[in-house]
């Protein structure tokens, strides 16, 4: 796999805040990539400075290998993108609106017909964009994007204020195109469910700085679940598992343990049995995102 998206030290500084210090994030080929922060992070900064819309203040960018300030035109040409909200002309249909972008880029019809077809737009085609709902203002922005049948997608927030219909049939037309035309999608999201849903790779921004970059698998079992263990003599129990090193923690009649493996709960059912402390239940606490971040950052944070 080679890397399409790659920045070096990336730094985007205004006046003597700096939105983003020193980002290095890779995007490999073919993966749908999610660049994961709270409001404010400096995900569409980078982003942006990733399009060339931004001027970094530090670091560089290189995409599909070569480094962008050099080779700009090349990569636009190949490139997708979608930041912010989607831009059109309000009194012209969706297909009017799909034409001028098709002019500026110089494809041929078919791009048009196929760019509308996979974001399921082709009935409201002949329809005045000012009457669409947002969605569909939504998924329009998205055709727009892939009219040049990109190699790489760049979508920030793409969901941002859809209902969950929209949300659902966004994040799947997202995911097909990887495998149906072997896109790279680099998407951004505050929103931690969207991302475990959707990207094979994560990179997590705060404060204008990485967190983590790595598969999203990596992410959740860097963080292993907490096992809850409710048993007829929890306070024998509690006894027992300190004396084995655990820290169990009383949590009303069960008592919880961070972070074990597979063979430590299974060693730790059989030494409750072993001593005549018979367990009841025993619970995984599977982490999502939040919680990780909380790790991450040590910090409470609503993303
Ligand atoms: N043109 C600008 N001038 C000054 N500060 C800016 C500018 N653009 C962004 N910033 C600041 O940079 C920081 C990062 O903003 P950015 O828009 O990249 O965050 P974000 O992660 O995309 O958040 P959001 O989801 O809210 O858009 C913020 O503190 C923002 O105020």
């Amino acid at each position: 796999m080679s890397s399409i998206v790659a920045t070096y030290n990336l730094c985007k500084r205004y006046g003597n805040t700096h939105s983003v210090q020193d980002v290095n994030l890779s995007v490999q080929e073919g993966e749908i990539y999610g660049f994961l922060g709270p409001n404010g992070a400096g995900k569409s900064t980078t982003l942006k400075m990733i399009l060339g819309l931004a001027h970094p203040t530090g670091g560089t960018v290189t995409v599909f290998g070569k480094e962008f300030a050099a080779n700009r035109r090349h990569i636009l040409r190949q490139t997708g993108s979608l930041i912010e909200s989607p831009s059109y002309y309000g009194h012209l249909t969706g297909l009017e609106n799909m034409r001028v972008v098709q002019r500026l880029r110089n494809v041929p019809d078919r791009n048009v017909s196929e760019a509308l077809a996979i974001v399921r737009l082709e009935k409201q085609k002949d329809k005045k964009t000012s009457q669409y709902s947002l969605g569909m203002k939504q998924r329009l922005g998205i055709a727009m994007a892939l009219l040049a049948s990109p190699r790489l997608l760049v979508l920030d927030e793409p969901t941002n204020g859809l209902d969950p219909a929209g949300i659902g049939e966004i994040r799947e037309l997202i995911q097909s195109l990887p495998q149906r035309y072997g896109m790279t999608v680099l998407l951004s999201s505050h929103l931690l469910s969207e991302i475990e849903q959707i990207a094979t790779s994560v990179g997590i921004i705060n404060q204008g700085k990485m967190l983590f970059q790595g598969r999203l698998d990596q992410l959740q079992n860097r963080s292993r679940p907490a096992i809850s263990i409710k048993t007829l003599k929890n306070e024998e129990a509690e006894k027992l598992l300190a004396g084995k090193g655990y820290a169990p923690a009383v949590q009303g009649d069960t008592l919880r343990l961070e972070s074990l493996t597979d063979v430590q709960v299974a060693q730790i059912n059989r030494d409750l049995t072993l001593a005549g402390i018979g367990v009841l239940r025993i619970e995984e606490h599977k982490r999502n995102l939040e919680s990780i971040f909380l790790d991450l950052t040590g910090k409470e944070h609503s993303l």
